[in-house]
C-alpha cells in the first residue's frame, strides 16, 4: 500500500524548517518501516539538515541512502542525488517511487518526453518531486547547470549528495573523470550543504574527496566496517569433484536466498547457468553477448526476485553506465 508523504510542517515544525531526532524517528519509521537509525545516520541527516557538509563512511549496504532520503522528507523542496550507475538510479528510484516518495532519475535512456515531464514538475512552484537522482555527466552540462542555478534560486534545492563519492578520487578504485567536474556545483550552489558518501576508506581517497568537492569544516563521520554477517570462503576448483555440482550444493543448502556468480568468460556464464536451471535452481546468465532488452530484463527478474542467481561477467553491474556515458561524451 502506498503512503502519502508525512506533511513537513506538521512533523517538523515551522521554525527553519529544521527536524527535531523525533519528528527524523517518525519519517523513517512511517515510510521505510525502520524502528531506529543505525549507526550514523541520525548525525549525517542532522548535520546536512542544520547546513552541515558532511563526509560519511559507512560500509557497503550500511545504509548510506538514508542520510539523503530522509532529509528529502524532512524539509520541503528537493535534495538532489549523484549517482554513477543507471541500474542503482532506476532501482532506488523504483523503490521510493513504490513508497509513494516523489523520486525521478534523469539519464540518457529516457525518452525526451519524460524528461520534459520532470524539467515541467521543476519549473512548477511546487514540486511533487523530493529527490532528483542524476549521473555526474549530466552536471556537467551546461544546460544542466543553467536548470540547477534556476531551481536553486527559487530555494527549491536543499542538499546534494554524491553517492559513492570516491570515484572523484584517482587515488580510488573506481576512478571517474567525470567526478572531477563535480567540483563546479561549490560555485554554482555555494550555500547548498554537500553530502559525500562512500564505502572506500583510504584516507588519501577521503582527503581527495572532501578538497575536489571543496567541502566547508565537513563533519566526519566513519561507521565500523565489521559485518560478522560477511565471510571469505575459498574453495579450490582442482580438489573438487565436479565444481558444478557443489556450487549447486551450495546454493541450494543456503535456502531462498539471492546471489551472484561471477564467472571469467561468457561461455562458461552460460554453460553454468543452463546447468543450474536443470536443477530447479532459478538463473539466467548476464553478459555483454547479450542485447540490452535482455540484459535489463534479467537485472529486472533478479531485483524483482523472479530469479534467485545470475551468472555473470563484470559486464553486470558496469554496462550500463558505459552506455550512459558514451551518451554524453
Ligand atoms: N535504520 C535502518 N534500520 C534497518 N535497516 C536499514 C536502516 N537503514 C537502512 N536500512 C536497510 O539497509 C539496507 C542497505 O541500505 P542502503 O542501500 O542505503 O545501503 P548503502 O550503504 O547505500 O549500500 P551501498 O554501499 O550498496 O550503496 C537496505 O535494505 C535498507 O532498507
Amino acid at each position: 500500500m502506498k503512503k502519502s508523504p508525512l506533511p513537513v510542517q506538521t512533523i517538523c515544525g515551522t521554525s527553519k524548517n529544521i527536524c527535531g531526532k523525533e519528528a527524523l524517528v517518525k519519517i523513517l519509521r512511517w515510510h521505510f518501516g525502520h524502528s531506529e537509525f543505525r549507526g550514523k545516520q541520525l548525525e549525517a541527516i542532522e548535520a546536512v539538515l542544520s547546513g552541515r557538509d558532511c563526509f560519511c563512511l559507512m560500509p557497503t549496504g550500511g545504509g548510506k541512502s538514508m542520510c539523503y532520503q530522509i532529509p528529502a522528507l524532512a524539509k520541503n523542496g528537493i535534495v538532489l542525488v549523484v549517482c554513477p550507475l543507471i541500474a542503482l538510479m532506476e532501482n532506488q528510484v523504483k523503490a521510493l517511487k513504490e513508497k509513494g516518495i516523489g523520486a525521478e532519475f534523469l539519464s540518457s535512456t529516457q525518452t525526451s518526453s519524460v524528461k520534459e515531464k520532470i524539467y515541467e514538475d521543476l519549473n512548477s512552484g511546487k514540486p511533487s518531486l523530493k529527490l532528483l537522482y542524476v549521473t555526474p555527466e549530466l552536471i556537467a552540462t551546461s544546460g544542466f547547470s543553467a536548470k540547477l542555478s534556476k531551481i536553486h534560486g527559487r530555494g527549491l534545492l536543499h542538499l546534494i549528495a554524491i553517492d559513492e563519492a570516491h570515484c572523484i578520487s584517482s587515488w580510488g578504485h573506481d576512478f571517474r573523470p567525470s567526478y572531477r567536474k563535480l567540483s563546479s556545483l561549490r560555485n554554482i550552489l555555494p550555500d547548498v550543504p554537500i553530502l559525500a558518501l562512500t564505502a572506500t576508506a583510504a584516507p588519501k581517497v577521503q582527503n581527495d574527496v572532501i578538497e575536489s568537492l571543496c567541502l566547508h569544516n565537513p563533519l566526519i563521520l566513519k561507521s565500523s566496517f565489521n559485518r560478522p554477517n560477511i565471510y571469505y570462503e575459498v574453495r579450490y576448483k582442482d580438489l573438487l569433484d565436479d565444481t558444478y555440482a557443489d556450487i549447486c550444493g551450495l546454493i541450494k543448502s543456503c535456502g531462498d536466498v539471492c546471489g551472484i556468480i561471477y564467472c571469467l568468460e561468457r561461455s562458461a556464464c552460460d554453460a553454468l547457468a543452463a546447468h543450474l536451471s536443470t536443477n530447479d535452481i532459478s538463473c539466467a546468465a548476464y553478459h555483454a553477448g547479450l542485447n540490452n532488452k535482455l540484459r535489463s530484463s534479467v537485472l529486472d527478474d533478479w531485483v524483482s526476485s523472479r530469479i534467485q542467481v545470475v551468472v555473470a561477467t563484470v559486464a553486470f553491474g558496469y554496462e550500463l553506465p558505459m552506455i550512459d556515458m558514451y551518451h554524453y561524451t
